[in-house]
């Protein structure tokens, strides 16, 4: 499972350079414009200046409207930038044919520019607060746009997680359903060390994570802590190993 770090600017991104043995991507996103808020094509560029350049930077291109052309848009500005994760949150889209449409629109956009970059179909765990598509109809808008991969977040930080709103079960439906049409499977949501354990057993290739690696467990007063993400990392590769040894996970 690969860890992706969700700094929320450069000052941040640094703190995640000093942690970078422990990370595997680092995403940049600006929370204040929202859960997959975008943050400006400049910062996407110092991020990508910041880190080692073995550590691939993803950056989010928002909460996204069913505007299909502005999306696109958005998307290529975010791989020009450097990003070579482009995620996209299906905010907007209420219909899979919706989102279909966007991240067509996405895969073309950011491919046409870099055939290597990833692209990131990202719905809601708590769809059913905001009226978007539902969790498990990502990876098939994923698996039929061309994506790469179909994530998971929450996009109310109200301090509930993803288990809350997507239980290990269906998360590992998703995680199955993901993987039939042969792409990555990301979660995130306020994710937390005792979350690992079934994330690892249900095959999740990311998991994506800020506020369990903040000072205090806030994504939004504490700072990234490289300590955190170390201790984080290493209850993943704890994990693993658990998993490996074929122990049954516990929550
Ligand atoms: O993509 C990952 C998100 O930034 C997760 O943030 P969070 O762990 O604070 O919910």
């Amino acid at each position: 499972m690969l860890l992706l770090i969700s700094p929320d600017g450069v000052e941040e991104a640094l703190d995640c350079a000093k942690a970078a043995e422990h990370l595997d991507i680092v995403d940049v996103k600006k929370p204040d414009e929202g859960s997959l808020g975008a943050n400006f094509p400049w910062v996407i560029r110092e991020i990508r200046d910041a880190v080692p350049a073995n550590k691939p930077v993803s950056a989010t291109v928002g909460d996204v409207p069913y505007k299909p052309g502005t999306v696109a848009q958005a998307a290529l500005g975010a791989v020009v930038s450097g990003a070579t994760y482009i995620k996209v949150g299906l905010y907007g889209c209420t219909t899979p044919d919706q989102g279909i449409e966007v991240m067509r629109a996405v895969v073309r956009a950011v491919k046409d520019h870099r055939p290597d970059a990833l692209v990131v179909a990202s719905g809601y765990a708590d769809a059913h607060r905001i009226g978007c598509v539902n969790p498990l109809a990502v990876p098939d808008i994923a698996a039929r746009s061309g994506a790469d991969a179909a994530m998971l977040d929450t996009a109310v930080k109200d301090g509930t997680r993803l288990f809350d709103h997507v239980p290990p079960d269906v998360c590992a439906e998703f995680v199955r359903l993901a993987h039939a049409s042969g792409r990555l499977a990301a979660l995130a949501g306020s994710v937390t060390q005792a979350d690992l354990g079934p994330l690892t057993h249900i095959g999740t290739d990311i998991v994506g994570v800020r506020g369990a690696v903040c000072e205090g467990g806030d994504r939004n007063a504490g700072r990234i802590q490289p300590h955190l993400v170390a201790a984080f990392r290493a209850e993943m590769d704890r994990q693993a190993q658990v998993h490996a040894a074929g122990v049954p996970a516990v929550n």
